[in-house]
């Protein structure tokens, strides 16, 4: 395999919330011709003008280069288009990326972690539906918008499933401190992102209520079997799991409360309620959306998943965080797996 050949020159990223931002600027400071793409006037003019996001990264001074957009038609000039929206607002987006490029096959690579509501759909599904043209990646991993931006190291997975794609847009992406891997798994660098939030939401809610270092490993490694399980049970590959997408990137958004899904449960450990964390933030936390949809997925499917369980009846105030403990504690005991 040759990595790295013909990076695409001229990238579209849709979103310009934290990560949209992040990876545009990254984009742009590796030589490439970027145009970002935001909902809104004020925060395309401030990047336009002051070389700024005060609302998603205000401590950041972005690329001169980068240019700042609020039509969709910039999306024809770009052989490459990162998606930076939220998961629940994917497939509107793409809707609307597919009329503004006349429907062209254009690589997309996904950049939200979340399972839609209502379909149970992926980010890969939600896309063949919406623009199926599209040539579909998805980039997923440890990696904090803000740190991303700075420039510390940081390393991911982008999966697809053509080759060729696929060390094209490692080419493009890969800079001295941001190093993407390569994985034809979609399937599980999706699952892995998807599934970390709801995880992390239940770790921060350990934190918040004070319950100790060892309960927060017992549930990350709990964590991580039911997420193994429910991959693996859907065909996705153990070494993804395992992975930056996986196992890497559940350990940053667990251990940090930079996470919004953390910072979400560790506000819930703390006694508030979930909708009014979620009411009073611009930011999304995209597990609270997941946990649900994940929990009708599993059951669906006769996956165990009593931590996704656990956090969707407390993001839906059905349980007390000290009932929750308690049912997670006085499970029959089994074997480990
Ligand atoms: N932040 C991070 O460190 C990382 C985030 N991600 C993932 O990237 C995705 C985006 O996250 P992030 O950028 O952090 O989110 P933010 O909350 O920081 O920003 C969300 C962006 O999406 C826009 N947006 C919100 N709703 C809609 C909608 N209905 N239609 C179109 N645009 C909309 C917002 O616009 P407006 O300002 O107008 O509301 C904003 O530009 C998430 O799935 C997240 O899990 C992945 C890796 C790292
Ligand atoms: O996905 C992320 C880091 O890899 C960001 O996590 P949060 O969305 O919880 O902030």
């Amino acid at each position: 395999m040759t990595i790295g050949r013909e990076p695409f020159e001229r990238i579209y990223v849709a979103g310009a919330g934290s990560w949209g931002t992040a990876l545009a600027a990254l984009c742009a400071r590796a030589g490439r011709q970027t145009s970002i793409w935001s909902r809104g006037e004020e925060i395309a003019g401030q990047i336009n003008e002051e070389h700024r996001n005060a609302t998603y990264l205000p401590e950041i001074e972005l690329p001169s280069t980068l240019r700042a957009t609020t039509d969709r038609a910039a999306a024809c000039e770009a052989e490459g288009i990162l998606l930076v929206v939220p998961a629940q607002a994917a497939r509107d987006e793409l809707v609307a990326l597919r009329e503004a490029t006349g429907g062209a096959a254009m690589p997309v690579a996904l950049c939200c972690k979340g399972i839609e509501r209502g379909t149970g759909r992926l980010m890969h599904q939600v896309l063949k539906e919406a623009w199926p043209e599209a040539l579909g990646a998805v980039l997923s991993g440890p990696s904090f918008a803000a740190d991303v931006a700075r420039g510390l190291p940081t390393a991911v997975t982008l999966a697809d499933p053509d080759e060729s794609c696929g060390t094209r847009w490692l080419g493009t992406l890969a800079t001295e401190t941001f190093r993407p891997y390569y994985s034809p798994d979609v399937l599980g660098a999706e699952l892995g992102g998807a599934i970390k939030n709801v995880l992390a939401i239940a770790c921060g809610i350990v934190e918040g209520r004070g319950l100790g270092e060892s309960a927060k490993a017992a549930l990350m490694a709990r964590g991580f079997a039911e997420a193994k399980r429910f991959a693996l049970g859907m065909g996705a590959k153990p070494e993804t799991l395992a992975g930056l997408s996986g196992l890497g990137d559940l350990i940053l958004t667990c251990s940090s409360r930079q996470s919004r899904n953390m910072s979400l449960g560790y506000e819930m450990g703390q006694g508030r309620r979930a909708a009014d964390v979620i009411a009073e933030r611009r930011t999304v936390s995209e597990g609270a959306a997941t946990a649900p949809v994940l929990v009708s997925l599993a059951r669906e499917r006769g996956t165990d998943m009593p931590i996704t369980e656990a956090v969707a009846a407390l993001l839906s105030g059905e349980l007390a965080v000290d009932e929750a403990i308690a049912d997670l504690m006085n499970r029959p005991l089994k074997i480990e797996g």
